[in-house]
Order: C-alpha cells, then sequence, then structure tokens
C-alpha cells in the first residue's frame, strides 16, 4: 500500500501545490490519491475505480497541473489539458477546486509577456446555457486559459473554432468516465476524442467504471493501468462508503409521501437530498411540500428543488443557496444532481423512486457521508416485485438493512385531507400532478431492470391516490386495464367544469376553450342532422355529384376524428399540457368501449 504522507511522493509535488494540499486541509492523501497521482504524473492512462466521496477530483487535478508544469509548450490558443464532466454543476464544482489550487501559484496576474510560453496556469468553465462559444472563445484567448473543465456539448462546439488549438493536449480526463461513455454521450464524445492528439495521458474516474469497461476503447488509452480502490475487506468488500449506513422500506404508493414527510420531520440532519424519477415529480411534489409546509413540516426547514429542465440561472442559484443555507434544508431533486456533487453537510440521501439502474443507485446514495463523514441512505420500495432490487443491490455489494417502517396511523389520513384541500384551490395543481403521474408511469415503462419493475405489476390507482389525483389521466397505458374505476374517477361526484384555475387569464382561457367546444359540437349537431334529413329524401337516379359530395363529407369526418384521436395521445405526453376535460371525456369513452369490445379475448396486458 503506497505512503500517504504527500511528502512521500516521487517525483515530488511542486512546492505550491504542496502548500496548497495542506492549506486545504488534506494533512494525507486519501488511498485513490496515494495510487493514482504518482502513476498519472508519470507515463500511465489510468482508470480509476473508488467510491464516491474518495478524493478522486484531488487526484486527477494534481497530476493535470504537475504535467502541464513540466512541458514548455502551453502557450496562448492552446489547450493543454481537458476535463470532461457529464453535468454543468459538476464540471463548475471540479473547475473550483482546480482553481482553488491554482490560487497557490506565485507571480503577478498578467505579468508574463503573452508572447512567450508561461508557466502560470489558468482554468476556464464551458458548460451550455451560461454564456454563448463565441464569447468562451475570446476569453479562452483573452486568458490566455490552459485547462478546460466543461460538459461534452459545449466543450465540442468549443474545439470545433479554427482560434482553438487542441494539438498540443497533454492530458484528457472523463470524470464519471461510465455515464459519458453511455450512449447519450457517444456522438460528442467521440467528436471531440478525434479531434485530440494521440499522444496523451487519458484518465477514466468514477465510482462505478468497471462496468463500462467495453466502451473504454472509445475513450483511446494506451495499456492503462486499473485503479480500483475498494472499501472493507475481503468478503465484506463494499462499493458503498463504510461510513454510509443504507437502508430500505417497502410501503405501498400512498405511503410514500407521508413517509418522506415522516422522515423529514425525525431523522437528524443538517442537509437531505430527495431523489425522485422525472422533472415533472420534482416540480410537482417540491410545490405540494412547500405549500403544505407549516401544516405537516416544521417551518425552519428550507425546501429547495432542482431538475434539468430548470434554466441554468435559477439551476446555479437553487444549488447555490442550497448549500450555503445556513438553516436545515431539504433538496427535491433528478439524476441530474445524482454524480459527483460534494456537498460535505448532507447527511441525509432519500431514494423516494428507485433509480433506473443500479449503478445510480451508488452515486445517489454516495452524496451522504464523503470524506469519512458519517451519513445515511434510505431507499423507498413499492410492496411486491420491488423487493427484489434488494437482492440486486447486494449483488453489487451494497449493504443494505431494512429500516424501520415509520408509523404512519392518523398521519396518512391527516396528510391526504390537507393535499386534497390544497389541491382544489387551484386547477393548476391537478394539471402539474397529472403531469408528475403520466411522467413516473412513462419512466416506469422504460426502466432498465423489467424483470423487477414489471409494468405488469404496477399499481396504477394506488400511485394516482398517491400523488392526489381526482381522475386519472387518460394514457394508453391503461387501456388494456381491468377494475379500473368507471370514466377513471377517483374522486366521486366531482364536478370538473367547476374546478377552476387560481389565474383569472389562465381561467378565462379555459372559459373560451369550453366554449369553443360547445359551438363544435353544436355545429356538428346541425350539420348530421341536415345530413339525416337529406338521407330521408328518396334519392335520384344519376345523382353522381351528391354521392361524390357525400363520400367527401364521410372522408372529412373520418380524418378530423383521426386528428383527434392524435391530440389526445399527443396531450398526454410527459411535459405537455394535460387533456382538457372535453378531450379527456371522449377519450375515456372510447377506452372504456373498446375495453368491453376486447373483454372476451385473452390479450395480455403490456407487451414486456
Ligand atoms: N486528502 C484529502 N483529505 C481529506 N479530505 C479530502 C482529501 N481529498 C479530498 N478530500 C475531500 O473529500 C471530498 C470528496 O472528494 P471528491 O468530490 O473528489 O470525491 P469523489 O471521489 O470524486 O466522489 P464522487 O464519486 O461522488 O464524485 C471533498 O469534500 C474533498 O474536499
Amino acid at each position: 500500500m503506497a505512503s500517504r504522507d504527500w511528502n512521500q511522493l516521487s517525483p515530488r509535488l511542486t512546492s505550491w501545490v504542496a502548500d496548497a494540499v495542506q492549506s486545504m486541509g488534506y494533512a494525507k492523501m486519501t488511498p485513490v490519491q496515494a495510487s493514482v497521482i504518482p502513476l498519472f504524473c508519470g507515463n500511465k492512462d489510468v482508470v480509476v475505480e473508488a467510491v464516491t466521496g474518495s478524493g478522486k477530483t484531488i487526484a486527477f487535478a494534481i497530476p493535470i497541473i504537475e504535467r502541464l508544469l513540466n512541458t514548455s509548450l502551453v502557450s496562448r490558443g492552446r489547450i493543454g489539458a481537458m476535463v470532461i464532466a457529464p453535468t454543468r454543476e459538476l464540471a463548475t464544482q471540479i473547475y473550483k477546486v482546480i482553481n482553488s489550487i491554482l490560487a497557490f501559484q506565485g507571480g503577478e496576474e498578467g505579468a508574463e509577456d503573452e508572447s512567450k510560453p508561461t508557466k502560470r496556469l489558468r482554468s476556464q468553465l464551458l458548460i451550455g446555457g451560461a454564456s454563448n462559444v463565441n464569447a468562451d472563445v475570446e476569453t479562452f484567448l483573452d486568458n490566455n486559459s490552459h485547462i478546460v473543465v466543461g460538459t461534452p456539448g459545449r466543450l465540442l462546439e468549443f474545439i470545433k473554432s479554427p482560434k482553438v488549438q487542441v494539438s498540443n493536449l497533454e492530458v484528457l480526463v472523463l470524470d464519471e468516465a461510465d455515464r459519458l461513455l453511455e450512449l447519450g454521450f457517444g456522438q460528442t464524445l467521440d467528436g471531440i476524442i478525434r479531434r485530440l492528439p494521440k499522444q496523451r495521458r487519458t484518465g477514466l474516474f468514477s465510482a462505478t467504471v468497471s462496468d463500462a469497461v467495453g466502451e473504454l476503447a472509445r475513450a483511446g488509452l494506451r495499456n492503462p493501468v486499473k485503479v480500483v480502490v475498494k472499501t472493507g475487506n475481503g468478503s465484506g468488500e463494499q462499493k458503498v462508503p463504510t461510513t454510509l449506513h443504507v437502508s430500505y422500506t417497502v410501503l405501498t404508493p400512498e405511503d410514500k409521501l407521508p413517509a418522506l414527510i415522516e422522515y423529514l420531520n425525525t431523522l437528524t440532519y443538517k442537509k437531505t437530498i430527495v431523489y425522485f424519477a422525472t422533472c415533472a415529480s420534482v416540480v410537482y411534489f417540491y410545490s405540494a411540500l412547500s405549500n403544505l409546509k407549516s401544516s405537516v413540516i416544521s417551518d425552519e426547514l428550507s425546501i429547495f428543488s432542482l431538475h434539468g429542465k430548470l434554466p441554468q440561472g435559477p439551476r446555479t442559484k437553487t444549488l447555490n443557496n442550497f448549500i450555503s443555507s445556513s438553516s436545515r434544508s431539504v433538496l427535491l431533486t433528478t439524476d441530474v444532481a445524482a454524480r459527483g456533487l460534494d456537498i460535505p453537510e448532507v447527511d441525509i440521501v432519500i431514494q423516494f423512486d428507485a433509480p433506473y439502474e443500479a449503478n445510480m443507485f451508488l452515486h445517489r446514495a454516495g452524496r451522504a457521508a464523503r470524506a469519512g463523514r458519517y451519513g445515511e441512505g434510505y431507499l423507498m420500495l413499492s410492496e411486491g416485485r420491488e423487493e427484489d432490487y434488494i437482492e440486486l443491490l447486494r449483488v453489487k455489494k451494497v449493504k443494505i438493512s431494512e429500516a424501520e417502517r415509520p408509523s404512519l396511523e392518523k398521519k396518512r389520513a391527516k396528510f391526504y385531507k390537507l393535499l386534497r384541500k390544497w389541491m382544489l384551490e387551484d386547477r393548476e395543481r391537478h394539471d402539474q400532478a397529472v403531469k408528475a403521474y403520466v411522467s413516473y408511469v412513462r419512466f416506469y415503462t422504460k426502466h432498465t431492470m423489467t424483470s423487477i419493475f414489471r409494468m405488469s405489476e404496477f399499481d396504477f390507482l394506488g400511485y394516482a391516490r398517491a400523488y392526489g389525483l381526482l381522475r386519472l389521466p387518460s394514457m394508453p397505458e391503461l387501456k388494456t386495464l381491468e377494475g379500473l374505476p368507471e370514466g377513471g374517477w377517483l374522486e366521486k361526484d366531482f364536478d370538473m367544469s367547476a374546478y377552476t384555475y387560481k389565474d383569472s387569464k389562465r381561467e378565462e382561457q379555459r372559459q373560451i376553450e369550453i366554449k369553443e367546444k360547445e359551438a363544435k359540437t353544436a355545429a356538428a349537431k346541425a350539420k348530421s342532422e341536415s345530413k339525416s334529413k337529406a338521407k330521408e329524401k328518396p334519392s335520384l337516379p344519376n345523382t353522381p355529384w351528391s354521392a361524390k359530395a357525400e363520400r367527401q363529407e364521410k372522408r372529412e369526418e373520418r380524418h378530423s376524428k383521426k386528428q383527434k384521436r392524435a391530440i389526445a395521445v399527443a396531450q398526454v405526453k410527459v411535459g405537455e399540457e394535460s387533456s382538457s376535460d372535453e378531450e379527456m371525456e371522449d377519450d375515456w369513452k372510447k377506452m372504456v368501449s373498446e375495453r368491453k369490445a376486447k373483454k372476451q379475448k385473452t390479450v395480455p396486458v403490456f407487451d414486456l
């Protein structure tokens, strides 16, 4: 085992780099740093897998700096090192860590002659959403940056600029490499790597990099050394930090939200992160929890929400506010905040919905218990098949125990009463709930672990109640289901037409839509009556023009029906407005009659 004393590193660190790490409070190297820094500072490509919070950022930041300090080629307009991260938040964090080390360089800002190679290193952040790429190129040339840290899309655009040279790139780092090598980033990443010189050092870092082994060749590594830093020992080897205590609870869908509230009220923490499956769920639950807060949660708790559909400005602001919040705080988020984020005060991570793949569980849970601190992780699962997820996690070397089920007697009923009251105050809230429900169903249909997260066992009604719906949305997934309430109503005798929007403009618009719909229905009725009257007249021989007109009319009617159906289906797509009452009504009638027609046949519920 390598010594963990910074002074024992060979070759020794440049003195101001050594000062920097000591001043940052890092008395000794972490195990991953002790193993990786000598290799990556030397001539080795590395593939590094070490648990969350084990200090991988410093393990690549120091070799980048040392390598660039030992080359003579870092001059204006040329990139010396590139770090790629999958999210803007993570890229920003890495950029800050590198900058905090670079702050220890000696010399005056702007003192050097720009035409000559310089040893004063500078870094630059390149992410979408903040500035445009031309401005980034100008900053790059003005500041004489050598290390660029960014997300794949912006980095590719940036290096496509003729003013940016990559031919002298010395080091490439892919942080959260397995995520970057996934299909989603495939083409962009290949586009970047194709443009980089082959003579370079490459480092791949992640808590779960080994699963992406088949993809490593794409990153252009040359005889890489694989460094795996494990926790625990022998058969007790773990994929989560030893200081992280992970547990699960099995609940009905309706108990999940009351249980979350109970956790937030009773657990001990400074900061908690709660993970949901979709952006729409974060939007809805944030709205519900922050509005019901004083009735069900302590008023002192600050609630934040972060998801990928937020514009960059609010996204950065929310994260910064959560990080700097001095009161007890909870962040409701999606997997956009699952990897890499380092917020030392996070004591607890709650996975309200299980993630779409098992590795994501490790990354989410790893936002707590960083750098040797104690932390807790809670996973909520629905009763039934989802319980098999526990075995899968154990196979993945996650030590997990069953948590005590929170006692929800009385609290459950009280909560849903409050939720319903709040929901009825504004129709917009129900729209949000419908969107969240639809997005969750869609998430479930696309789950990668289909043997555990089975659509055929999905509790459509239970989740609809859990989301506080008054009526099920008309969505294709419900088409062939038996036992649904008539018309999809969860709330008996509810007058949907009298359910109004609080926002007067939105309500006005709804009233206009209702009137337009009524006018259309009346016109269609009048048309069909006049048609049937025309039919009653004896048909004249040799009147091909009328037959032609009738055929044309029928064609038009068929076409308009087809269009309506297409609109109804499109409207329940994730992220779009939910169907209006009338369209829901039409769609529900159609669904019910189709179901009745199919009742005799034994059709499988879902084609899995
Ligand atoms: N040598 C050290 N001694 C003490 N703390 C350290 C040391 N190196 C890094 N840390 C701290 O450890 C924490 C986690 O580091 P880092 O974010 O690099 O982890 P990581 O391994 O990249 O985690 P993840 O896999 O979640 O991205 C940070 O707060 C960092 O300041």
